[in-house]
């Protein structure tokens, strides 16, 4: 896997700072759980029972553009990359969210989960709920993976090692503070759990293997800031437009013009 050339290696992050040992470096990428979505004020209203249900609706439907959009951005990072034995790897994760023969896959698992909360299929897959700041921070993770060497489109997978405390957070609250959620939409959730740490495992191989300078890790930690700034201005978006009742053209209309994506 380490074979090939990686513009990566040289990286154009300037310091004579020695590199961390691995195991400080694991330790500064996963500090980085600090700034995890987890801590924005949306998802803690969601998680302590705050949220009414057209902000857990808004929620479900702006995320499924996430959702649809991950396998487009593992499909770009396997077309990137050289190397079959990790594609071999890395390919489950299109399956995981795609689905295969037995498993209707992730995207399905999600639209269970919007009709749980009262969404119709129809509506997620028009995307009319997606605020335009959350398409644009969604596309900008999407376009870095596209333009990116696959080690660092592999690195910004990394806030995943912070996801599953999301998931289970989720299964362990939502049940409790909202009765009115029929619990078949919780599969996602749970299914999530284990193929997140497996992803885990290899994405964090990868930044092991590359980050062997102080240049190359501190570029790691800063693709894994985007990815946090990525998810952090999703829920940005989604409180202005669903807590602080300020969606996009709020002044000039309450009809939802915003493009649909071009
Ligand atoms: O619900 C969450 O908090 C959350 C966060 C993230 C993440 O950190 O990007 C992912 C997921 N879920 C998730 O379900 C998922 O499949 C996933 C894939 C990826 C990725 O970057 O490749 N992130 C995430």
């Amino acid at each position: 896997m380490t074979s090939i050339a990686s513009p990566f290696a040289a990286s154009a992050v300037e310091t004579d700072a020695p590199a961390l040992p691995p195991e400080a470096f694991r330790q500064a990428l996963l500090a980085k759980g600090a700034y995890y979505h987890i801590h924005h004020p949306y998802q803690v209203d969601m998680a302590e029972g705050r949220a009414t249900p057209e902000q857990i609706r808004g929620w479900v439907a702006n995320r499924f553009y996430y959702q649809v959009n991950i396998p487009q951005k593992d499909a770009a990072l396997l077309a990137n990359c050289p190397d079959a034995a990790t594609r071999r790897r890395w390919i489950q994760r299109l399956l995981d969210h795609d689905g295969h023969t037995d498993d209707g896959g992730g995207i399905e698992a999600w639209l269970a989960l919007g009709e749980a909360v009262g969404l119709t299929r129809d509506e997620l897959w028009a995307q009319e709920h997606v605020l335009p700041g959350v398409r644009f921070a969604v596309d900008a993770y999407v376009n870095f993976v596209r333009r990116a060497d696959w080690r660092e489109a592999a690195i910004s997978s990394l806030t995943e090692l912070f996801a599953p405390e999301a998931h289970r957070s989720r299964l362990d609250t939502w049940p409790t503070h909202y009765p009115w959620i029929d619990e078949a939409g919780y599969g996602y959730f749970r299914k999530r759990l284990k193929e997140a740490r497996r992803d885990v495992d290899h994405g964090l191989e990868v930044a092991l293997a590359v980050c062997t300078t102080a240049a190359a890790q501190q570029r790691a930690l800063e693709i894994l800031q985007f990815k946090l700034d990525v998810l952090w201005s999703m829920l940005d978006a989604m409180t202005l437009a669903y807590q602080l009742e300020r969606p996009p053209y709020h002044s000039v209309t309450d009809r939802r013009v915003y493009h649909r994506g071009l």
